[in-house]
């Protein structure tokens, strides 16, 4: 078999790349690196869009950041998750939508997609202007405590995201912001930091050996003593006692006829109830699904706002420049007799969607995609690379099964699509941005990869624009923003990007924003 194996096997070993190890590959440079991405551009700028790394046991594993590549890649569901990450998922969050690959993919979203439409946004935006205005108030009693007007604003936006998933998704009151706290709160608190963030050999060499095992005996892993299947396992456990009660409570409602909530789950839940017994989900998948919701649609916000914000404490005139594009609006909306800024008012907002943008291009916060070949291919690229042997190819045949990662990180960086100052923050260039002529894009917002693509791209990217969108709009009309001099942000591998103060990692998530609060407010 392995004779037969190698000689159908396309290998990659001619495509350059770092040098790297048979036991741990190049594992520990991309764990460990001190800016999270710095590794993937220093590789990017020497071996071009495409190049290899070691992966644990000797493994080949193809890096694409080259735009053909991608959009080929995320076509369909021929590169699923690769078995390792996907279990990881599966860990974090059941066998909802992010896990379930092929025809269960499709079956699930179809149950799912009425939840994320535009009428449905439009009825969550209340929620969100709502929550913002809380989060503007608690910001301001903050402040009268604080001598230095430093405040760490990276809970307080996790508060905020997980009371909006609550509300607009399972109709649950997390009520974080009023310092409400409870079971399933307290493990969500540095979850992936606890987890994930700075594994050591022997956890990424474990890791590595789930490749070459067989897929069934994956979920067993969850029973494993190490460190961070145990944060996984408790998280998963409380995550999913409170699912399974709200999912009862909406079951009861709905047999009694008293439900004609709107929330996701509600949505998902009459949905599934007109579908046959071969195109619903189960009980477990609709479980599965809750869990998928609070943590995807959580985190991730949250940690974009923090980079926002971060961005923004920098630039003092960009900031004027949105304060003063809100103000214009805010005068049409009182014009009009209105008492806040609809959705449409701040889709009208070019400097503001401009540094949404922007953050999203600069700070995705699933950094890296990991696939595998589901068949023989032959992947094309848009710029040509050099192998190890000296040709310049711009095809790369792959085999079934070959491990794939989708840079999200080196894609938003790419020159190709961004010209050549890909690697600065510059909101500007949304503002008249015209795409280049024969390059293409991939995504599904900025033309960023950070939201993924086609038929596995994000459920929630629009929930999570307008959110974000609310957040930022709300914070400027309430602060002046500043940076606190002597601090440096690093941006540290975990599941999702997370920042931490250099020096100060043993303190967990933090973004510390000088706040002022503005007086006409
Ligand atoms: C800045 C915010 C967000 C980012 C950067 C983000 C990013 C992503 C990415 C990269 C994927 C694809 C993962 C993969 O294929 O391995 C994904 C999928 C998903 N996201 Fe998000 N997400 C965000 C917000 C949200 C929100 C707010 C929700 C829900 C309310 C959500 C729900 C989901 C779900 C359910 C999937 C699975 C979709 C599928 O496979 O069909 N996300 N997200």
């Amino acid at each position: 078999v392995q004779w037969y194996q190698r000689r159908n096997h396309r290998s990659i070993k001619d495509i350059q790349g770092p040098p790297s190890t048979w036991l741990l590959g190049n594992e520990l440079d991309i764990w460990w690196q001190e800016q999270l991405g710095e590794t993937d551009f220093k590789w990017m700028a020497q071996y071009g869009n495409a190049w290899r790394v070691g992966g644990c046991f000797g493994e080949d594993v193809l890096v694409l950041a080259d735009p053909k590549a991608l959009q080929h890649i995320f076509r369909g569901y021929n590169y699923p998750k690769r078995a390792d990450f996907r279990q990881t998922i599966r860990f974090l969050t059941g066998t909802g939508l992010l896990y379930a690959d092929g025809a269960d993919h499709h079956r699930q979203k179809r149950v799912i997609d009425p939840g994320f439409g535009p009428g449905q946004l439009r009825q969550f935006y209340p929620i969100f202007r709502s929550k913002a205005a809380k989060l503007s108030t608690k910001l301001r009693e903050a402040l009268t405590k604080s001598e230095d007007k430093i405040i760490n604003i990276a809970p307080w936006l996790a508060h905020t995201t997980l009371d909006i998933i609550g509300e607009t998704a399972l109709n649950y009151p997390f009520n974080t912001l009023d310092n409400h706290q409870d079971e399933l709160t307290s493990v969500y608190e540095n979850l992936f930091i606890d987890a994930v963030t700075f594994p050591p050999a022997g956890a990424l060499i474990f890791k590595g050996l789930w490749c070459y095992l067989p897929e069934w005996i994956l979920p067993w892993m969850a029973y494993l003593p190490a460190k961070q299947l145990r944060v996984f396992r408790r998280y998963m456990g409380v995550a999913r006692r409170v699912a399974s009660q709200l999912l009862d409570d909406v079951c009861r409602e709905m047999v009694s006829g008293q439900n004609n909530r709107r929330d996701v789950m509600s949505l998902m839940v009459r949905a599934n109830s007109t579908q046959g017994p071969k195109q619903g989900m189960t009980n477990d998948e609709l479980v599965s699904q809750m869990t998928t919701l609070m943590l995807a649609g959580h985190e991730t916000t949250a940690s974009s706002m923090n980079w926002l914000l971060w961005e923004l404490s920098k630039d003092l005139e960009y900031q004027a420049l949105c304060r003063e594009e809100i103000a214009n609006i805010r005068s049409q909306a009182i014009a009009r007799g209105d008492d806040d800024l609809s959705m449409t008012d701040l889709e009208n907002m070019p400097y503001v969607t401009a540094i949404v943008k922007e953050t999203f291009r600069f700070h995705p916060i699933a950094y890296h995609l990991v696939r595998k070949a589901g068949h023989d291919d032959v992947i094309p690229l848009l710029t040509p690379i050099r192998t190890k042997s000296g040709q310049f190819v711009t095809e790369i045949p792959v085999s079934k099964g070959q491990s794939v990662i989708a840079s999200v990180c080196a894609y938003n960086r790419c020159a190709e699509v961004w010209g050549d100052d890909a690697h600065v923050f510059n909101p500007r260039r949304y503002l008249n941005r015209e795409k280049k002529e024969g390059v293409p894009t991939v995504g599904v917002y900025g033309d960023v990869l950070t939201f993924a693509a086609g038929a596995r791209a994000c459920i929630g990217w629009k929930f999570s624009v307008i959110e974000l969108h609310s957040l930022v709009v709300e914070l400027l009309e309430n602060f002046e923003l500043s940076f606190p001099e002597g601090k440096t942000i690093l941006r540290v591998p975990a599941i999702a990007m997370t920042c931490m103060v250099e020096g100060e990692r043993e303190k967990g998530v933090q973004m510390p924003i000088r706040l002022k609060p503005l007086v006409n407010c």
